[in-house]
């Protein structure tokens, strides 16, 4: 059976970003940018009044001062502020020719056209100016390629200038097998249950910055995986669930096989999820994932996830972080182990359930304890790695 990190490793080894589409600066949340991004305009686009005040020259001080104008956000003062003279300026709104100073307007008392400092006035030439450029400027590089954008990006993308930006969405599509699967939302019959694993791993997906496409459900024949392999080929992951096992009904890697897929291997020395299938399908890359939903989760999260970080042009970085156990673990055996787990400020005690079947469990984990191969029995207070599924979920 393959390791953990020889699987990782020969996944990620097949994966390389996929082409870049333009997308709306709105549709871009989240999504991974594919080239540096370089600033269109200046921001502030001129020397702005970072206060409510008047506009002064600083070789005036302290005053008085003739009012002789008004420069507003949006429309400024088209006139210039001569020696004496001061103009009426509100936040954001480009500081008059002949100005470089702010008063605010709680320092001074205007009379009709007569403005008289009553406060300590400014404390330097220039106060309460910002600087053209002082943001950015056109021609600078503001996001590095393979950044995830954050909303702050989206913002910043906006006011420099873009209304599009190419980035790389991987497209996965997921495709549930088993004849005894009914969609959410519909009551099973005897002998059913609903089909879980879905909805899952395509939100799953969507928060890495995939587009995720849910296929449905197929029933364990192999003309039904087929098509349901057929309706997924124009994808660059295809996810299956269920059926990578050994029983008579387990038929992905014959579908798969039957497809014309290359199977690259199956079976990772891991728990849960240790029958996973992974191989290509025409130029799109297949994970089929065991059909328990805490092993399926647990693959996609250690394979599908990273995979989809290189498919984005993402450099993965490893979210392993370490806490402090609360209480004792048994030692591991030959399979690194995933243990489900509560991860607090204290430090991280795994649950006493940790079948495979147990999605209670998995929702109300926020971690999975790492317990590495042949890991000898451990006590409380140690240090162990521990994956945060909070952190991952929600990145950038
Ligand atoms: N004789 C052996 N039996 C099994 C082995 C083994 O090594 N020898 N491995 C076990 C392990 S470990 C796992 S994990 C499972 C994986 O089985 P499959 O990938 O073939 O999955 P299924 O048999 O199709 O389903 C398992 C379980 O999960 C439920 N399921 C399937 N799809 C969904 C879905 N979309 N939503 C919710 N639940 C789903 C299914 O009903 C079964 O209960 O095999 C062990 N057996
Ligand atoms: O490897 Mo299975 O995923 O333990 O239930």
């Amino acid at each position: 059976m393959l390791s953990y990190e020889e699987a990782l490793a020969r996944l990620l080894a097949a994966c390389g970003p996929v082409p870049p589409v333009d997308l709306p600066l709105a549709e871009a949340a989240s999504l991974t940018l594919a080239g540096d991004l370089a600033a269109r305009l200046t921001q502030p686009p001129f020397p702005a009044s970072a206060m409510d005040g008047y506009a002064v020259r600083w070789a005036d001080m302290p005053g008085p001062w003739r009012v002789v104008g008004e420069s507003a956000a949006g429309r400024g003062f088209a006139g210039k502020v001569r020696a004496g003279e001061t103009a009426r300026i509100f936040t954001g709104a480009p500081l008059p020719e002949g100005a470089d100073t702010v008063i605010v307007q709680e320092e001074v008392c205007r009379e009709g056209d007569l403005l008289t400092l009553t406060g300590e006035g400014p404390p330097h030439t220039g106060a309460h100016v910002r600087k053209a450029g002082k943001d950015f400027s056109a021609g600078e590089r503001l996001i590095a390629a393979g950044t995830r954008l954050s909303p702050q990006h989206l913002g910043l993308a906006a006011a420099s200038g873009h209304g599009s930006l190419a980035v790389r969405r991987p497209r996965v599509a997921v495709i549930a097998t088993g004849d005894e699967l009914v969609p959410p939302g519909e009551t099973p019959q005897a002998d059913q249950i609903v089909s879980s694993n879905g909805v899952m791993l395509a939100a799953l997906f969507r928060a890495a910055g995939a587009e995720a496409c849910d296929l449905g459900i197929f029933p364990d024949n192999l003309d039904a995986i087929g098509k349901g392999l057929k309706a997924a080929s124009d994808a660059d992951l295809v996810v299956t669930i269920g059926g990578a096992s050994v029983g008579d009904h387990d038929l992905v890697q014959a579908a798969l096989q039957d497809a014309g897929a290359a199977l690259d291997f199956w079976k990772v020395a891991i728990k849960p999820g240790k029958p996973l299938i992974a191989g290509s399908l025409g130029r799109a890359r297949v994970l089929g994932l065991p059909g328990n939903p805490v092993s399926a989760l647990v693959c996609a999260v250690l394979f599908a996830l990273p995979m989809l970080a290189r498919m984005a042009g993402r450099t993965n970085t490893d979210p392993t972080i370490t806490a402090r156990l609360l209480a004792p673990l048994p030692a591991n055996g030959n399979r690194r182990d995933h243990l489900r787990a509560r991860l607090t400020a204290d430090g991280v005690r795994a649950f006493d359930a940790q079948d495979s079947s147990m999605l209670g469990v998995l929702a109300g984990a926020n971690a999975l304890i790492i317990r590495p191969v042949g890991a000898p029995a451990t006590a409380a207070g140690a240090d162990v790695p521990v994956l945060a599924l909070d952190r991952i979920f929600v990145t950038p």
